[in-house]
This record gives structure tokens, sequence and C-alpha cells, in this order.
């Protein structure tokens, strides 16, 4: 059992419940919001031995673990800072967990950046854009053209049903880049007019599949038969290690109200048995490698097919649920 002094902080607490309600969401803010809440942990605990210490941090990491099960970048999160956590003493393990904490939010931040400088590559000065949800990796790349003097349109999806494209279409405009805001319906008829699809990921599998907001494979199939790029810009830290040995990832299915209200289900359900409607709401998909044109990491651009190799490279060593007791 762990010890009594093993409690997670409030605080913890706190980041589990804001990235579970999405007030704290996309797979990059996720994994950054849970390494600091790692390090607070770390910092406020107060556990009277390493033993507790160490529970106190898995429990904390169960925590933030449980809150969403698609974005990978949470678990890798967690993981590099567990593995970080090393010493004998409380005082060691504190200050190393707290270190590997922020080395891992640096790393995070330089990534995004170099990652936009290899998309930029791929954009040419007039270019249009069709994004989908809100990904900053994404816009990363858009950032790093716009400093380049390249010229970039936008045509923004809605992103039903929680309009993440609204935060998408606010931050270019923040940049001055001339935004079409579209219904998700419009995506196919949009496509005649973009140069390159442009969209983030979530998780990406050992195959090259794409586990993004759904809504992302249906726009890559059309996109396909359009003859417009695919382009997917993922940090290393939305690699799935667990697809190396045949897992798959967890698509989260989220709650009726965000689909439709209550007033909205009595005015269908009327006076019929209201077991009869149901509401799916799957918050993500998953597009297969033969629709992704390149994969944009701040490794350099991939080929879906090729990601396997990167992974390895990268997650070859045992990868582990740190946070189990
Ligand atoms: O699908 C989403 C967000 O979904 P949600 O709004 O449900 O979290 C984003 O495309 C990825 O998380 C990548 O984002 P980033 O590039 O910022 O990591």
């Amino acid at each position: 059992m762990a010890p009594a002094d093993a409690r997670v902080d409030p605080a913890v607490e706190e980041t589990a419940r804001a990235i579970a309600e999405m007030e704290i969401r996309g797979a990059a803010a996720i994994a950054d919001a849970a390494a600091e809440a790692l390090a607070t942990q770390a910092r406020q605990t107060d556990a009277g031995s390493p033993e507790a210490f160490r529970a106190a941090l898995r429990r904390a990491a169960r925590t933030l673990y449980e809150t969403r099960p698609t974005a990978v970048s949470l678990p890798n999160a967690l993981r590099y800072v567990l593995h970080g956590m090393e010493g004998t003493t409380v005082s060691d393990l504190r200050s190393s967990t707290i270190a590997h904490a922020e080395e891992f939010r640096t790393d995070l931040e330089q990534a995004q950046s170099r990652l936009g400088e290899v998309g930029a590559n791929r954009l040419r000065d007039g270019d249009v854009v069709l994004t989908h949800c809100h990904s900053t990796d994404a816009l990363a790349c858009v950032e790093a053209a716009l400093e380049e003097g390249k010229e970039i349109e936008a045509i923004v999806k809605e992103t039903r049903p929680r309009k993440q494209g609204h935060i998408t279409a606010r931050e270019l405009r923040e940049w001055g880049v001339p935004v079409s805001l579209v219904v998700d319906n419009a995506a196919r008829r949009s496509l005649e007019r973009a140069d390159h699809v442009l969209v983030g990921a979530d998780s990406i599998a050992a195959d090259g599949s794409v586990v993004n907001k759904i809504g992302t494979s249906g726009l890559a199939v059309m996109a396909r038969e359009r003859g417009v790029p695919v382009v997917v810009a993922a940090q290393t830290i939305k690699l799935h290690p667990d697809t190396m040995t045949g897992h798959t990832v967890e698509i989260e299915r989220r709650a009726e109200s965000e689909v439709l209200s209550d007033e909205e289900r009595a005015e269908i359900v009327g006076e019929s048995d209201p077991d009869g409607l149901t509401v799916e709401n799957p918050a993500f998909d998953v597009t297969p490698p033969r629709h992704v044109d390149a994969i944009v990491t701040e490794r350099g651009q991939f080929p879906p097919e090729s990601i396997v190799v990167l992974m390895r490279e990268l997650f070859g060593h045992s990868t582990g649920e740190p946070w189990r007791p």
C-alpha cells in the first residue's frame, strides 16, 4: 500500500480536471501541462521518505494519465519525467524530477519551433492551407513561413462539435493571415482552392496511421481524390511507442451534450422511447498512411510508412507504465 503521505497535490487534481474538461486541450498543451503538474507535485509534496515521494509522483502521474486516452504525448510526457526521478533522498528525488520536467517543457517548445521551420519549407509564397481543428504544431509551420516573408492564406474548418477551428482562425488573424472559415461540410468544395491540407496529430502509429480530430480521415480521402497533399505536423512526442508491439490507439468518446442539448433531444424524441435515440461522439479518427503525404517532425519530414524507423530510434528501450504501483 502507498504511504499515507503520498498524497496527490490539489494543483495536480486541478490540472487533471482542466485537461478532462478540455480547458487545456491539444496534444502538445496537454503534455506541457502534465509535465508542469508533476514538477508542482515534486515541489509541494510533504513525503517524508523516498518511498513516499516516489509513490506520490506515481499517483499524480496516474491521475493525469486517466484524463484523456488518445493523445500519446500525455503518457510520453509522464514517462519522461518519471524516468528522470533519480536519487536516494527526498531532496535528490525532488530536484531531479523538477529538472526533468523543466527539460521536457523546454525541449517541447524547441521541437515545435524546429518543426515549424521544417514544415515552412513545404509552403510557398501565396499558398492556401486548409486546416482542421486547432494544432499548435500545424500553426508553427504557418508561423515560420510568415517569418520567412511568405504570404499564406487559410481555409479553416469549423470542426464540430467543439469548434476548435475558431481558435485556429483567431490565431491566424492575430498574425494577419486572411482566413475563410467554413463549415465542415464545405471541405470538399474548399479543396478546389487549397494547396495543402495541414493538420496536427494526437498519436502516430508505427504503420504511419495518423490519429487526429474526428473528420481528419474524411478530409484526407477527399484531398487525395483532388490531388491536394496532406501534411501532418507532429512532434516526435506524438509517436505512439506501444503501437510498435501491436497495441491500438484508444479513441476517446465524449459526452452526448457536446452534440445535442437537452432541448434538442426532447424535440427529436417527442413522445417516442428516449432510449431509441443515441448519440455517438468519437473525438478522433484514424487516417491510413496511404492518405498522408508527409509527417513533419522536428527531426525532418518523413513518408508515413517510414516513421517506424524514427520510432525505433527514439523509443527502442522498453516503454512501460511507471505510474502503475
Ligand atoms: O486533434 C487535436 C486536438 O483535439 P482536442 O481539441 O480534442 O484536444 C489536435 O489536432 C492535436 O491534438 C494536435 O495539436 P497540437 O499540435 O497542438 O499538439
